[in-house]
């Protein structure tokens, strides 16, 4: 049972057009009468139907239309103007600065396997709740219907998807971050068979109907359904609700052939203008953006689809065309770009969540800057010392504030995110906050390895999260958005990253990555962290020249290591920065203790999963027993010159 069909019952395009005619202008009728494909027609009818808008806007990616959003946006009061031209913001309700995940639903019929790390709801009890809450709640308000591909027109792996909103904010974030593709969107549907449908109301937009608000996937009808929020995580399902549609294709489907991956991609220019393409995964909030920052060739900040090409190589596309990015933490030493793009005039931002002083000037925290002492923030007035009700400091921007902007604005944008080819990825990381274990870099001796290190991802929560607390296991940090079986999708990453196919120049490099790695946890006494965001330069420039045999490596139970010859000529041309020996060893020491308990966890965690490969047992059982034995000549804290051969 298809719920918008249920509820709007609209079953035919001829019904679709009566209920357009009867709605829409003259205006809108031309633009959706280019639309021919029945099914298109059908959901949109539909969801016009439920929601009841005053007005429909068909936004077909004109300049014109696009200015149309834009005022749309400021007349509804989404968003607000800013001292610079074309930057505005926009702010969420206080209670929802984050995802939503304890009311983030599958849908799902009795027989349909769900991930353990997800909630689910019956078909028959989602219907009604949509029924209940969906039923003109765009009464008075403006549906804007946008057309969209997430990913380059003509790409394999592209998904062609409808975003059906009454918030001007999130198509105007919709069209920064997604390509519209009016024009193609009916040849494009009709050539892949499929479309994905994303009908979201902010409705009223009250504290008190948050405990209402939803978000729905439908994987059987590919549709999302949010209510009664607006924090972009939740609402701009061409995102992540999208984004858990196309990794259920690529293991369900397409097993061994695609993988759809929240990961960045990015190009390091290597020695002789060679460059190097690296895809690399971090749980929300643990350093996508900054990493895909640090290269040379901007592609993509959050998500990577990738396929084995005919030549035998791994390629790469982002479904999306911007950056949804927080600014915390973003200043002129670590992130000079971003800054450029939110500092000067001549680009469009969308703010949100941050502090906004008597001169219209957004402020957030970690940026270096001198702080005004008053403004608006995501709770409203705030002044410098302002505590909430529990005595707790208010922050002047919320740590999951974003900034929303067009990856063609940034310096490092690469064309090749257009490619329809994708780009030849040979790098793949993986990484997230672990302050006491894993050293900075390490990389996998095969595929097989690369594929648990993706699996044992380990990361404190972030306030990306609404209520999301402690330190967890994040497998491939694409847990939050796996809509099956982890066993089905670690068998899908075994299946890809060791197909056959893939030609031996273009085997790919698995690595795991740490930024978060403290003084204290290597015998210090502060908890500051190890390293620097601009060190993120030398890792991945490492991991280039390993990819092209010129790095050397230590080998170790857990993978190789860089040896110190190498990284310090690299701290010294790529950063300009001393890199004393006794900090290499404190980064890479083993702690064996801390990385078996680490392989405990797993163990017991994976255990308890149905249908977990066994190759990820026997891998983590032999690492296990290699670190052991190395305990007994080394000792409990090995320095990586003790394991040079
Ligand atoms: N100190 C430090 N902070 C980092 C580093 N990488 C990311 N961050 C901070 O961690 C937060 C999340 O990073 P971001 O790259 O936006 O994460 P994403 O959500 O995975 O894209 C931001 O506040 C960053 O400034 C790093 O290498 N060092
Ligand atoms: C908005 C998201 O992206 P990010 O990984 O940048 O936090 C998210 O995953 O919720
Ligand atoms: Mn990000």
């Amino acid at each position: 049972m298809d719920i918008l069909n249920e509820l709007g019952k609209i079953g035919s395009a001829k019904q679709a057009l009566a209920v357009f005619e009867k709605q829409m202008d003259t205006a809108q009728l031309g633009r959706i009468s280019s639309i021919s494909h029945p099914e298109i027609l059908k959901r949109i009818a539909n969801a016009v139907v439920i929601c009841n808008p005053e007005k429909i806007f068909i936004n077909t990616g004109s300049e014109a239309d696009r200015q149309f959003i834009r005022d749309l946006a400021l007349e509804t009061g989404e968003e607000r103007s800013l001292a610079m031209e074309n930057h505005t913001i926009h702010f969420d309700l206080p209670g929802e600065q984050g995802r939503i995940v304890d009311r983030t639903f599958y849908i799902a019929n009795p027989e349909d396997l769900i991930s353990s790390l997800a909630n689910r709801m019956n078909r028959e009890t989602a219907l009604e709740d949509i029924r209940a809450n969906m039923t003109d709640i765009m009464k008075g308000k403006t549906m804007v219907v946008g057309f969209y591909m997430r990913g380059p027109v003509g790409a394999r792996v592209s998904n062609p998807a409808l975003e059906i909103t009454s918030s001007a904010y999130v198509s105007h974030s919709a069209d920064i971050l997604y390509r519209n593709a009016f024009a193609d969107f009916d040849k494009e549907v009709a050539a892949r068979g499929h479309f994905f449908t994303n009908v979201h109301s902010e409705g009223l937009n009250r504290t008190k109907d948050l405990p209402d608000a939803r978000v729905f996937m439908d994987l059987q009808y590919q549709t999302t359904y949010s209510f009664k929020c607006t924090y972009a995580g939740n609402t701009l399902l061409l995102k992540k609700g999208n984004h858990r549609f196309a990794v259920d294709k690529a293991v369900h489907k397409n097993r061994g052939e695609e993988l759809s991956e929240h990961m960045f991609i990015t190009g390091i220019r290597g020695p002789e203008n060679r460059v190097t393409w690296f895809a690399g995964a971090a749980p929300s909030g643990c350093g996508k953006t900054t990493t895909a920052m640090a290269g040379d060739l901007f592609v993509g900040d959050d998500l990577a689809q990738m396929w084995i090409a005919d030549d035998g190589s791994i390629r790469c596309v982002n479904p999306e065309a911007g950056i949804f990015g927080i600014v915390e933490d973003v200043n002129q030493e670590g992130d000079p770009l971003l800054m450029k793009v939110l500092r000067q005039p001549g680009y469009e931002v969308i703010w949100s969540n941050v502090l906004i002083d008597e001169n219209n000037i957004p402020h957030w925290v970690g940026n270096l800057e001198p702080s005004p002492e008053k403004g608006i923030n995501f709770q409203g007035e705030w002044h410098f010392g302002k505590t909430d009700d529990t005595g707790k400091p208010i922050p002047m921007s919320h740590p999951n504030s974003r900034c929303t902007l067009r990856s063609t604005n940034l310096e490092n944008y690469c064309p090749d995110a257009e490619n329809p080819d994708g780009v030849l990825t040979r790098i793949f990381t993986y990484s997230g906050r672990d302050a006491d274990t894993m050293p900075p870099v390490w990389v996998a001796r095969d595929s097989d390895q690369g594929v648990v290190i993706g699996a044992c991802i380990v990361s404190a929560a972030t306030a990306t999260e609404v209520g999301a607390s402690g330190v967890k296991r994040a497998p491939w940090a694409n847990a939050p958005f796996i809509p099956g079986a982890l066993g089905d999708y670690m068998d899908a990453q075994f299946r890809f990253f060791g197909n056959t196919k893939i030609q031996e120049q273009f085997q790919p490099v698995m690595a795991g990555l740490n930024y978060f790695l403290t003084d204290k946890a290597r015998g210090g006494s502060t908890s500051k962290l190890l390293g620097e965001k601009k060190d993120v330069k030398v890792w991945l420039a490492w991991l280039e020249r390993y990819a092209h045999k010129e790095a050397g490596h230590i080998q170790t139970p857990i993978g190789n290591l860089p040896l110190y010859r190498d990284l310090a000529p690299l701290f010294d041309k790529i950063i300009d920065k001393p890199y004393p020996k006794d900090l290499y060893d404190r980064q890479f020491s083993l702690y064996v203790d801390h990385i078996i308990a680490r392989i405990e966890l797993q163990e017991a965690a994976y255990a308890k999963e149905k249908n977990i490969p066994g190759r990820l047992f026997e891998i983590l059982a032999h690492q296990k027993e290699a670190l052991q034995a190395l305990k007994q000549t080394k000792g409990p804290v090995i320095l990586p010159g003790d394991m040079e051969s």
